[in-house]
């Protein structure tokens, strides 16, 4: 798979850079701030408090500095025309500074008001000075840090890696106009917040240390447009356009060395664009890629595959009219009596292989219960241990059934399929999956393949997928062999069967999230298994299905 495939020269924003898991110390954080809307959530209550403690110490600063001036300004009024009169001394007679000292100090001495805010000041200014440090300002206020942080770490170099991966991604996925994105518009919506020059300047040296040339060129144009429109006080003066333009110009040449092996390997990882090259290819790599492999049948090679992902992400659909003339809705009474009440509102996505919608499959307080029982128990995505592995920016928590003993989902969807999935050897626990901007899985098969056939309880029959949200923006789940998308609509579930019925693998059950770009998205998912559902699920007459 392309996808998986390391490239020569580092990953892509296709695959999440992997970070260590830290050890558990004095704190720990089990998921990433940036791939989780628990964390996130919380760490942005969290930053509501640190905020009214550092608008505190401010004060407390700004207290300090003016007893700091109140001391200094009646030290400087009070000696004033001594100084004056000692100075006219010391050039007229040359005397040396111990003797300035003793004639100041008995000019004080001499004069009752000098005398008195003298003592004053020690009594009043200089005292309430000390008191102000002894208080402690800055002790005080990294407690009160500690307390707000608790147990969590607080996001570190690291975090900051995981958001600028997601908006990579965004932009490498959806081909965000990034004039648009570092003013507030985000796909189009409006977010009512902008990026500064600077930190333009930091995604793109984090896209060039990713070797996401184009990606980091566009950074870098978007960092140059911003820079012009600044004026001389605005800059930061770490920055300038000679600065910029030498990293474009570095950039290019790191493209181009790479750009004859990466068009041989039709990677549209790094070359999004042609940014180096003179007119010997006129299209942009993902152009060339679209003419050619758009929607085509493929086998073997899945470039085609990624590319018809990334097409379905943004909306394409391939099926051809002969196919969408058999889509079709009803509502399904007869499965189980249970839907005489209540049918199922179905939807057929795709009739063979089999790809279905069921709308409303969940109501709202199912929905609450499953987000409020794995919410702290969401982990990020176990990192890639082999290079095919699927990538995954997630965060997953396994429910059992007695976590969610108030909802009877396993029973309903027991009653939708016939098939067995209560016991342990029947199916595998609930999963739960939570995504952030950004957050995408792969495309993969959810068969296990020939790694299962020895197992205990077979490969997985079936996939039941619910979404537990509406998805603002991105997050659909592409098939892109099937040539199709499902949009995620709270409470619906989709079902596909993983196997053909001769145990093989159904390649054509390739899917994968497309990255959520907005919002959040949050599914659960259930994969029923075969050994169990011998007799419920037989093989059929022929093999070869
Ligand atoms: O989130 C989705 O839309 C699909 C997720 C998926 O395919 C998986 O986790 O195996
Ligand atoms: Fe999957």
């Amino acid at each position: 798979n392309l996808a998986n495939t390391p490239g020569p020269i580092g990953g892509s924003p296709y695959s999440a850079p992997v970070h260590q898991l830290k050890t558990p110390g004095e704190t720990f954080q089990p998921v990433p701030y940036a791939l989780s809307s628990i964390y996130l959530t919380d760490l942005a209550k969290r930053e509501e408090q640190v905020h009214e403690r550092v608008v505190e110490y401010l004060r407390s600063l700004e207290d300090r500095l003016e007893l700091v001036k109140t001391y200094l300004m009646d030290y400087d009024d009070s000696q004033s025309n001594i100084k004056d009169e000692i100075d006219m001394n010391a050039t007229e007679s040359l005397i040396n500074s111990s003797e300035v000292e003793t004639l100041r100090a008995l000019k004080v001495t001499a004069s009752p008001i000098r005398s008195y805010r003298m003592i004053r000041r020690f009594a009043q200014d200089l005292r309430a000075i000390d008191k102000h440090i002894r208080d402690d300002a800055e002790s005080l206020f990294l407690d009160q840090m500690a307390e707000i942080q608790g147990m969590h770490n607080w996001p570190s170099e690291d975090d900051t890696y995981d958001v600028m991966d997601g908006i990579l991604r965004i932009h490498f996925f959806y081909k965000l106009n990034l004039t648009e994105f570092v003013q507030g518009r985000v796909n189009g919506t409006e977010t009512g917040v902008k990026l500064s020059t600077r930190q333009c300047w930091n995604i793109a040296q984090f896209a060039i240390r990713w070797q996401f040339y184009t990606l980091a060129m566009e950074w870098l144009e978007v960092t140059k447009w911003k820079l012009r429109q600044e004026s001389e006080e605005e800059r930061w003066p770490g920055l300038s356009e000679e600065i910029v333009i030498a990293a474009e110009r570095r950039t290019r040449e790191h493209h181009d060395k790479h750009f004859d092996d990466q068009i041989e390997k039709r990677s549209p990882f790094i070359f999004v664009n042609q940014v180096g090259k003179g007119p010997g290819l006129p299209k942009t790599m993902r152009e060339h890629l679209m003419e050619n492999y758009l929607g085509r049948e493929f086998g073997e090679d899945t470039d085609f595959s990624f590319i018809n992902y990334v097409a379905l992400c943004n909306g394409y659909n391939f099926q051809n009219q002969e196919e969408k003339n058999k889509l079709s809705c009803w509502l399904e009474r007869d499965r189980h009596p249970y839907f005489i009440l209540n049918p199922l509102k179905m939807e057929l996505l795709h009739e063979e292989p089999y790809l279905v919608q069921i709308h409303d499959f969940i109501g709202d307080h199912w929905i609450q219960v499953l987000k409020r029982v794995a919410s702290p128990m969401l982990e990020r995505a176990p990192p890639r241990n082999h290079a095919k592995a699927t990538p995954r920016t997630a965060t997953y928590a396994w429910l059992q059934d007695e976590d969610i003993e108030e909802i009877s989902l396993i029973n309903k969807i027991e009653s939708f399929t016939g098939l067995k999935v209560a016991t342990e050897r029947a199916s595998e626990r609930l999963q739960i999956a939570s995504y952030t901007f950004g957050g995408h899985v792969g495309t993969h098969v959810d068969s296990l393949g020939s790694q299962a056939h020895l197992d205990e309880k077979g490969d997985r029959i079936f996939t039941l997928l619910i979404y537990l949200n509406d998805v603002e923006r991105g997050g659909l789940t592409a098939f892109p062999v099937l040539g199709t998308t499902v949009k995620p609509m709270k409470g619906s579930a989709v079902l596909w069967y993983d196997s053909l019925k001769n145990g093989e693998v159904d390649g054509r059950m390739l899917h994968g999230a497309c990255p959520l770009i907005l919002g959040q998205k949050w599914i659960a998912t259930k994969w029923t298994h075969l050994n169990e559902n011998m007799f419920k699920w037989p093989c059929a007459l022929n093999p070869e299905v």
